[in-house]
């Protein structure tokens, strides 16, 4: 059940894909891609069991759940093409900007928390979103983070971004921001609250673990979490 009582925080952290950037739609349109001339489909069901893995976690998975004809390395590679083609052109879904703005402005310490590689933060973020990104003085990014081990649904990349800002807060200190299920599952295992902004094709049953779920982050309310509202 969502929590109907918060508790304040003092640090944000981000997630990155199907959050901030709408890399998520790019990423179903890059596999099915790769999966086409092999007669797959990249079904959402299968989507949402990878949604916040690390790339070589998701190449695996992909390879031995469609039984392809190819090496996890093969995929990747092929991926690599795919995501140099699609993710340059990236946007920014609703509310996310003017949020990560409002903290900044309100010297609310903000870090990005995304298991994208450093290669593939980089593909989605160096064409158009520099200056946004910018305002982000720590940022973890799991697939290329030898202190992440393991990805979502493991807490190991919120523990890393958490501890990557100088004051060292408590995880119960942290709000998360994510899209995926496996990103509310990772945060809470970190002991962190998190707003979840889920794809509407998400069941309400699979949202659950979630402290607040929100249709878009055009909706938050900073207050709620002790933090400073928008004065406009
Ligand atoms: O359809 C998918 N989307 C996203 C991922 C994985 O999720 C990561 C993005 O996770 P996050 O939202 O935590 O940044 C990507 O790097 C990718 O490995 C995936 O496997 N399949
Ligand atoms: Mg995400």
């Amino acid at each position: 059940m969502t929590c109907s009582t918060f508790n304040p925080v003092t640090h944000v952290l981000f997630d990155m894909d199907g959050l901030i950037l709408n890399t998520e739609e790019l990423y179903t349109i890059a596999f099915q891609n790769i999966l086409t001339p092999y007669g797959k489909e990249y079904t959402f069901e299968l989507k949402l069991k990878l949604m916040g893995s690390q790339a070589h976690e998701t190449a695996k998975k992909i390879v031995s759940e469609l039984e392809l004809p190819l090496t996890p390395e093969e995929f990747m590679a092929k991926s690599k093409i795919q995501f140099e083609q699609l993710f340059p052109d990236t946007q920014v879904l609703p509310g996310a900007k003017r949020l990560i703005e409002h903290f900044h402005k309100n010297n609310i310490p903000i870090g990005l928390a995304t298991s994208s590689s450093k290669e593939s933060y980089e593909l989605k973020v160096n064409k158009h979103h520099q200056e946004l990104f910018s305002l982000f003085p720590y940022k973890t990014m799991g697939s290329s983070d030898p202190e992440v081990k393991r990805g979502k649904p493991y807490p190991d990349i919120f523990l890393v971004a958490a501890s990557r800002f100088p004051d060292k807060p408590k995880p119960e200190q942290c709000l998360v921001f994510e899209d995926a299920i496996n990103g509310v599952k990772a945060a809470r295992a970190a002991g962190m609250q998190v707003v979840m902004v889920p794809d509407p094709r998400i069941d309400t049953e699979q949202t659950k673990e979630a402290t607040l779920v929100l249709k878009s982050l055009e909706e938050f309310k900073p207050e709620l979490f002790g933090l400073p509202p928008f004065e406009d």
